[in-house]
């Protein structure tokens, strides 16, 4: 089980209420929270988030234009404690900052151990800071960070090694997202770039990589209406990862029961993630295990401040036929 993303750095910060992993007082709120996950004898990462410039300066120790590949902003608004903003033109980040945020994604690491969770999983997706340096829509720079493929996939990779130095590989997870243009972070050249970054994942031995499915191009956005999901016959699909990968693959994005069997069955990926019927399905692996109905998910709370509704308070389906019969 993997929990949403969490914050490593004050600097990483770009939505309201997130939660962080870089002070001890937030170390000490997590482990309560991890002792209940894992008395259910789960396994359990956490996902290290830094959101560079898709951020606000209102969120920004100081002040200060929030950090990324380049000085280009994204396109659209961001949700501040003071109302939507545009995006603001970020700063470009030094090599002694790309240093610090790599040095921040190890410490993360190892608080989110201290914690109690088994590992991490490191965001280098969904145009955050990882993924603004992967996509050459983001990052123009002319150093060793920015240009050929392998620079542009420096930092991940120095991210990916800092960490698993740590903590171990084996505790270990990326999240990638190779097509999905979401905060503007596109590349015209997805395989050649996710190829060459699989290969060098390929020497080190981490636990896994976690790849999102592409979207149905009539989509928009994380969480926007998918259509029958049906990866074969999509213009892009993630079977050249699949192949290039020699470790555990795990596949996200729009499955069902189905199609997730039906992707394992295929050799598709070795793993499926689910991510908005989970939310809804608190008991998910019950119900899949005896093919059960499952609670449709409500979008208007998806990414709503509040505890508990859109969060904790989906039904599980005993609650579910007990108030039937109530
Ligand atoms: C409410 C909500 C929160 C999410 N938070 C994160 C997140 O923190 N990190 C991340 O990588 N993806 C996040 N996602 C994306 C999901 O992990 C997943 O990729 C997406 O929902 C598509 O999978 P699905 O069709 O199974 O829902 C979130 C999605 C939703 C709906």
């Amino acid at each position: 089980m993997l929990t949403e993303a969490t914050v490593i750095a004050p600097e990483g910060h770009g939505y309201p209420h997130t939660p962080g992993i870089y002070t001890q007082e937030q170390i000490d709120a997590w482990k309560p929270v991890v002792e209940a996950v894992k008395a259910k004898g789960t396994v359990f990462f956490l996902q290290l988030w830094h959101t560079g410039r898709a951020s606000h300066q209102d969120y920004q120790p100081n002040g200060k234009a929030p950090m990324s590949s380049s000085a280009l902003a994204a396109s659209g608004t961001v949700y501040t404690p003071k109302g939507a903003k545009e995006y603001p033109v970020p700063r470009a980040m030094t090599t002694e900052e790309i240093a610090r945020v790599v040095d921040e994604f190890r410490q993360a690491a190892r608080n989110s151990l201290d914690a109690g969770f088994d590992g991490v999983e490191i965001h280098s997706a969904n145009g955050y800071i990882l993924d603004q340096f992967l996509k050459e829509s983001v990052n123009k720079r002319t150093d060793q960070y920015g240009g050929s493929i392998a620079n542009r996939c420096r930092f991940t990779l120095e991210v990916v090694d800092a960490v698993a130095a740590e903590v171990g590989g084996d505790r270990v997870g990326i999240r990638i997202s190779p097509f999905g243009g979401f905060l503007d972070a596109d590349d015209s050249h997805p395989y050649a770039l996710h190829t060459y970054l699989l290969e060098e994942l390929n020497k080190r031995d981490i636990a896994y990589v976690h790849f999102i499915e592409p979207r149905d191009p009539s989509s928009k956005g994380v969480g926007s209406p998918l259509a029958v999901h049906d990866w074969q016959h999509k213009e892009h699909n993630l079977d050249v990862f699949r192949h290039a990968y020699k470790g555990t693959f795990i596949a996200a994005g729009g499955h069902t029961r189905n199609s997730g069997i039906e992707a394992l069955e295929k050799n598709h990926a070795d793993l499926i993630c689910y991510g908005r019927i989970y939310l809804a399905n608190p008991d998910l692996v019950h119900r899949f295990a005896i093919d059960a109905p499952l609670n449709k998910y409500d979008r208007d709370t998806f990414y709503i401040q509040d505890q508990v509704v859109g969060y904790t308070d989906y039904p599980s389906l005993d609650e579910v036929e007990n108030s039937k019969k109530a």
